[in-house]
């Protein structure tokens, strides 16, 4: 069944095309191992030394000959960890050694404390050992020099420490964008204050100030915008001066106060598009300038949601030099028919499930754009492209997390 192509709405994957045209890198600036963590290394990371360093006991045990079988050994020195025996092990000998301690000269295999009986000023095995056994040699899993990680890649808690280990201190990354939201609407009321008739609690601050901090870039200057022109003016201003990705919430669409594409054009933001074939998040509004990103989300607190897991994501990845373009999909099954939507793709909230597995995808209730309350059960945003017929049980299709 072919595609119905609204020519005013843009495809998803056209969007991830235009953020690889205009959206540009960051610079990068050199930071400690640590202090990279959630950025983006702008260099390959190479291994400052072997790994491991030192031919090393895996065990705690005795360093011995494996040629002398189960015949006695003298003991002739200890080696513990950072300290070396400095001695030469001969046929009959053996050095008391625990693990991570040097291996000694002559020795080429260790004896574990558990096959081992202690006689007066030796040790007897009780049973033999083979050459190599519970040694880790030098270099075995990386020669100086080796490539850990490359340009592109996203700095993780396990990588600083894989950098650490090879002696590596500082890396090369790409900045972290700062990000600046604009929450706006006068109908817009901050939890715990009163609620006049017509007013509606704010979702959209919690929800963009929460999703950026969960995500790493620390908290986003938040400022929210009465319906007025002069005043998104003078916010949006601010924000493009100090901000690398500036957000916005509502007045995105065609109403009578839906400033915003108005005022970014003033501003000398340059639209890129506007309004993409997507469900919810329609009115989307994407603009560049001078390598500040402004994206325009609809009010809907879903369709900022959807906004946030595909879009911001897809931008950040561009700003932060990650070599991936979009939102890492992945592929799951559907466990019960799915309405779809004739002009736009729809992001549909689902229950994950394994199963034999198998990713099972179950569609929660509660779709609608102004609908949130099924997050709290949702675990992954799943694409379901435009067409006529409902998706049937057992279709695969793509998802990524929430
Ligand atoms: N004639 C048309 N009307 C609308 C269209 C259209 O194509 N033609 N598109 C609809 C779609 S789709 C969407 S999405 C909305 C988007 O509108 P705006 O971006 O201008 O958003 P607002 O009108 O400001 O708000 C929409 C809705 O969301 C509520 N809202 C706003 N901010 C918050 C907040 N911080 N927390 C919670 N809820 C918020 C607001 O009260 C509205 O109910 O336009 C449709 N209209
Ligand atoms: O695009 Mo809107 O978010 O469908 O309601």
């Amino acid at each position: 069944m072919a595609r119905r192509i609204d020519m005013a709405l843009l495809p998803i994957e056209e969007t991830f095309a235009r953020y690889r045209q205009w959206v540009g890198r960051l610079p990068t600036h050199r930071l400690p191992v640590e202090l990279a963590l959630g950025a983006v290394l702008a260099e390959a990371a190479a291994a400052r030394i072997a790994l491991p360093r030192f031919t090393q006991s895996a065990v705690d045990g005795y360093a011995l000959l494996a040629a002398d079988g189960q015949a006695p050994r003298t003991l002739i020195g200890t080696a513990a960890a950072g300290e070396p025996s400095g001695v030469t092990v001969g046929p009959g000998q053996a050095v008391r050694i625990l693990t991570g301690g040097v291996v000694p000269e002559g020795a080429d295999a260790v004896a574990r404390q558990e096959i081992v009986e202690r006689t007066g000023t030796g040790i007897v095995l009780t049973e033999a050992v083979r050459v190599g056994e519970a040694i880790r040699h030098e270099g075995e899993e990386l020669a100086s020099g080796s490539i850990i990680a490359n340009a592109g890649q996203r700095v993780t808690a396990g990588l600083v420490a894989a950098l650490a280990m090879a002696g590596i201190d500082s890396v090369e990354v790409y900045r972290r964008p700062r990000v600046a939201v604009l929450v706006t609407g006068d109908e817009v009321v901050r939890a715990g204050e009163p609620l006049a008739p017509g007013m509606v609690y704010d979702a959209n601050g919690p929800l963009l100030r929460s999703w950026f901090v969960e995500h790493g870039y620390g908290e986003p200057v938040v400022a929210y915008v009465r319906d007025d022109e002069s005043a998104l003016e003078e916010a949006l201003s601010a924000a493009l001066d100090s901000a690398d990705l500036i957000v916005t919430s509502g007045g995105v669409s065609v109403g009578d106060r839906d400033f915003v594409p108005l005022v970014a054009d003033r501003l000398g933001v340059r639209k890129v598009f506007w309004k993409v074939a997507q469900k919810p998040g329609k009115p989307l509004w994407f603009g560049m300038r001078e390598g500040k990103v402004l994206l325009g989300m609809p009010g809907n607190p879903a369709a900022v949601l959807v906004c946030l897991a595909v879009h911001a994501r897809a931008v950040l990845g561009r700003l932060e030099g990650e070599a991936a373009d979009q939102p890492k999909w992945r592929r799951g099954v559907l466990s019960a028919a799915v309405e779809a939507d004739p002009e736009r793709d729809r992001l549909v909230r689902m229950r994950l499930r394994n199963e034999d597995g198998l990713v099972m995808l179950e569609a929660l209730p509660h779709q609608d754009s102004h609908m949130l309350s099924n997050l709290a059960s949702a675990h992954a945003l799943v694409w379901l492209p435009s067409r006529a017929e409902a998706f049937a049980p057992g279709e695969r299709v793509s998802w990524t997390v929430i």
